[in-house]
Parts: structure tokens; sequence; C-alpha cells
């Protein structure tokens, strides 16, 4: 893994936008693999105020909660129309549909999408858990895009883009670790102290089902993004 490591947010989300940039100029990105959550918004933020051409750039997204419609603000269907979608046009761009009546139907139509569009970059955040997409702890390194039962802790974590608690979806659809790891190059981005520990165990930690994240280490191609915060707990 290759490490980069920036006093402020803002420093690092410049930097990863660079980077994607840069692989779109030169031809290396046409599919792009997008994260949601309060990690990427900086690095959102950086690609709409750029003038960069993603007319021929098709884009996938990690994944969707079970049960919420694209004009539910707390979709990621929404969240990816209004910090991106809306404002750069993109060739076309997929996320799971968690409103489908068949969900493993579903996971299947999404992994063959991915089959069509192999990822080029992926760019990912880390749950507190070690978390990945939304692949909880436990599972399989094998896994193709499924649905999940969300942990207590990710529930939690997410509560905070939630009026109620009992608003908090239960399941989610998401890509799976093998088809995370089919991405030729990925981009990791962690910012606070809340993420030191998962970063920590990510970067020293036994590659483990327990902590989805220690996969990474496996690949042959990830570069990670982080604060000062975030990487203040590793080691060596
Ligand atoms: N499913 C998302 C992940 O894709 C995200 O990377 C992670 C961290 O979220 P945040 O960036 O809000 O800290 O957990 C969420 O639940």
């Amino acid at each position: 893994m290759e490490m980069y490591t920036f006093s402020t947010k803002e420093q690092a989300s410049a930097f990863a936008f660079e980077l994607i940039e840069a692989g779109i100029k030169n031809g290396e990105v046409r599919t792009l693999g997008l994260a949601t959550g309060g990690t990427p918004d900086k690095l959102y933020e950086c690609m709409r105020k750029s003038n960069i051409d993603v007319s021929e750039i098709t884009t996938v997204n990690l994944d969707e909660y079970v049960g919420l419609a694209p004009e539910n603000e707390h979709s990621y269907h929404y969240y990816m129309e209004k910090e991106l979608f809306s404002h750069l046009h993109f060739k076309q761009s997929y996320l799971p549909n968690g409103m489908a009546a068949n969900l493993q139907g579903e996971c299947d139509r999404y992994e063959n999408i991915l089959a069509e569009h192999p990822v080029d970059l992926q760019v990912l955040g880390i749950g507190k858990n070690g978390h990945i997409g939304f692949n909880e702890p436990g599972t399989s390194f094998q896994s193709r895009t499924h649905i999940v039962e969300l942990t207590s802790s990710t529930r939690e974590a997410n509560r905070r883009f939630f009026k109620r608690e009992e608003d908090v979806p239960t399941h989610a659809i998401s890509m799976g670790i093998h088809s995370i790891m089919s991405a030729k190059k990925i981009v990791l981005l962690a910012f606070g102290e809340e993420k030191a520990e998962a970063v920590q165990q990510m970067i020293n930690g036994h590659v483990d089902e327990q902590c989805p994240a220690t996969v990474l280490q496996t690949h042959e191609n990830v570069i990670v993004i982080t604060d000062t915060l975030a990487a203040s707990k590793i080691k060596g």
C-alpha cells in the first residue's frame, strides 16, 4: 500500500482529486467506482468545481440501503445526485436498486454491470469497525454483490444522517469484497480520529475477515490517503 498523509481533509481530498483527474485525462480511468458517506464529500466538491470532462466516464457505486427510493434524501442515489451527478455529466452511472422486489436478482444484475464495466479506480472509505462498502466484519473475502444486515455499530455511525433511530435502514445491498478487490486501483480515504483504529488495523493488522479492510494488503495497487488524525495510531 502506498500511503499519503496530509494535515487536513481538504488537502488530502485535493490530492485524491488530482490522482483521479490524472487517471481520467490519461485514459487509464474509464470506469470510476464511487463511495458515499461523509468521507468523500470534499473530494466531490473538488470534482464539482473542476471543469473535468467526464462525458466518457462510467460510474458504479459501492452500495445502497434496502428500502430507500432514489428520491428519499437518505438514499445513496439521492446523495450522489446532489453531490455529483447533477453537476457533472457522466456517460452513465450505476447504483444498486434498494427498492428491487427481487433483491437477490438485483445483486446478480449488479454483478453483471460490474463485469461489463470493470472498475479502473475505486474510491473507498472505511467504517470504524473496518468495513469497506457495507461489508461488515466476518464477510467472506470471496463475496460478490450481496444483501447485508448492518451491524449496530454501522447503524449507529450512520444515525447522524437520519432524524430518528428507527429510520436507519437495517439492510443494504453492497458490492462484495471480491467485487471491490477486482478494481485495478483503489484509493482509500480516511479522516478523523474516529477512523484511526480502523486505519491502524488495516495497515498493521493480520489479514483477517474480522477486519474487512485488511484484505487491501493483498491488492497490488492501493493508495491510502488520510489526514494526520486518521494516521495517528499506525505503528512503524
Ligand atoms: N457504506 C458506507 C461506506 O461506503 C463508508 O465508506 C463508511 C464510512 O462512512 P463515513 O464516510 O460517513 O465515515 O461507512 C458507510 O456506512
